[in-house]
């Protein structure tokens, strides 16, 4: 599918102008190394980017591009190996180095986080009622009685039919589309600055997928929060982010507006990953594209771009690494021979050779 079949297929979101507003979250050159038996893993290799109230990112990537660990570090939820360096700032406050009580703080009432598996989320043993219980009154000093009235008032927040039945019901007596559902309702109890999203529908089918990504799309327009969602699925993005940052090899390969990343792709690594999306007219059992060859080992990293050993426009210039530069207005990418402009007009990178 080309890039620009992609955009006109899919609906994402007009961009919003942000200004006048402070990003909710500020990321710089943010770096994860774990270290084991003397061999290092350059797992997040130099991150940057911004988030503002009201948007939706998506950050995506192949397996092991490092999405999860940025997002961990976060939040401080990495094992001890893990060494986090540079800066990220939510609203004001460094997360980089914060003491574990204030990041108990954060973790509890600015960012709240939905994983891919809803049943691994929810305690088998505990009604669901119980559970929205048990999260409301751990960030509000209020009675069980008012805490069982909001968990009813988040449950049909999220749009789950029947919430006083529900409350009484126990996970495995949900669909999966439900749990992921009460999933949400428990990470809204804290009334997060900041949702992430960590491949929160890979584990549904299509259409409950659909329907779980439009939720979390109509919160975030009601309570004003920012999303970031964390997939491989570049039509996901396409279909719900305001902004889309393509990661490889731990760091932003290509970042812009959706509108503007899918209607010029620019960099062949994201191009890649567009090719190995499946299309409506792709007969059943036809082999789908994959990205060809390997995604690099993040301990013995290639010299240059890390893309090089697996890119067909590679010459002898990618051995120096291409640094992510904005080479057009709010379009960023980390390649020295971009793909030709899909409108036409005369690329920069002429200048740049
Ligand atoms: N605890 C750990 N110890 C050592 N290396 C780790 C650890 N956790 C992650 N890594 C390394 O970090 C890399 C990035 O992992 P991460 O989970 O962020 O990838 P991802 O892009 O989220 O992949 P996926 O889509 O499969 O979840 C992994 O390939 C692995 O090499």
């Amino acid at each position: 599918m080309s890039s620009n079949t992609l955009r006109a297929t899919t609906g994402a979101p007009a961009p919003t102008s942000n200004e006048g507003s402070k990003p909710v979250l500020t990321v710089e050159d943010l770096r994860v190394t774990f270290s084991r038996h003397g061999r290092v893993v350059h797992a997040v290799n130099g991150l940057s980017y911004r988030i503002h109230p009201g948007q939706t990112l998506a950050i995506i990537g192949e397996s092991g591009s490092g999405k999860s660990v940025s997002i961990r570090a976060l939040m401080d939820l990495l094992p001890p190996s893990a060494r986090i360096e540079g800066s990220a700032r939510l609203n004001g406050t460094e997360l980089v180095g914060l003491d574990e009580k204030a990041m108990r703080a954060v973790r509890g009432r600015e960012i709240a986080m939905v994983f891919q598996d809803p049943a691994s989320s929810l305690n088998p043993t505990m009604s669901i009622g119980n559970q929205l219980i048990e999260a409301i009154r751990m960030h509000a000093p209020i009675k069980r009685r008012e805490a069982a009235e909001k968990a009813v008032e988040l449950l049909n927040l999220v749009r789950l039919p029947s919430p006083e039945k529900r409350l009484k019901q126990y996970p495995h007596q949900l669909s999966g589309g439900m749990r992921q559902r009460v999933v949400i309702a428990i990470a809204l109890s804290c009334d997060p600055k900041l949702l992430i999203a960590d491949e929160a529908t890979t584990a549904l089918d299509v259409t409950t997928q659909a329907q779980i990504m439009e939720l979390l799309i109509d919160l975030q327009e009601r309570l004003g929060m920012a999303v970031i969602m964390i997939s491989h699925d570049l039509a996901l993005a396409a279909c719900y982010a305001h902004e889309v940052l393509v990661m490889y090899a731990g760091k932003a390969a290509e970042y812009a507006a959706t509108g503007t990343l899918f209607s010029n792709v620019r960099m062949p690594y994201t191009q890649a990953l567009l090719g190995a999306i499946p299309q409506l007219s792709t007969p059943a059992h036809t082999q789908l594209a994959v990205v060809g060859g390997h995604p690099p080992d993040l301990g013995s990293l290639p010299e240059g771009c890390a893309f090089r050993p697996r890119c067909p426009h590679s010459t002898e210039r990618c051995r120096v690494e291409p640094p992510l530069a904005e080479h057009e207005p709010g379009h960023s990418y980390a390649c020295w021979h971009p793909i030709a402009r899909a409108d036409g007009l005369a690329p920069d990178e002429k200048e740049r050779i």
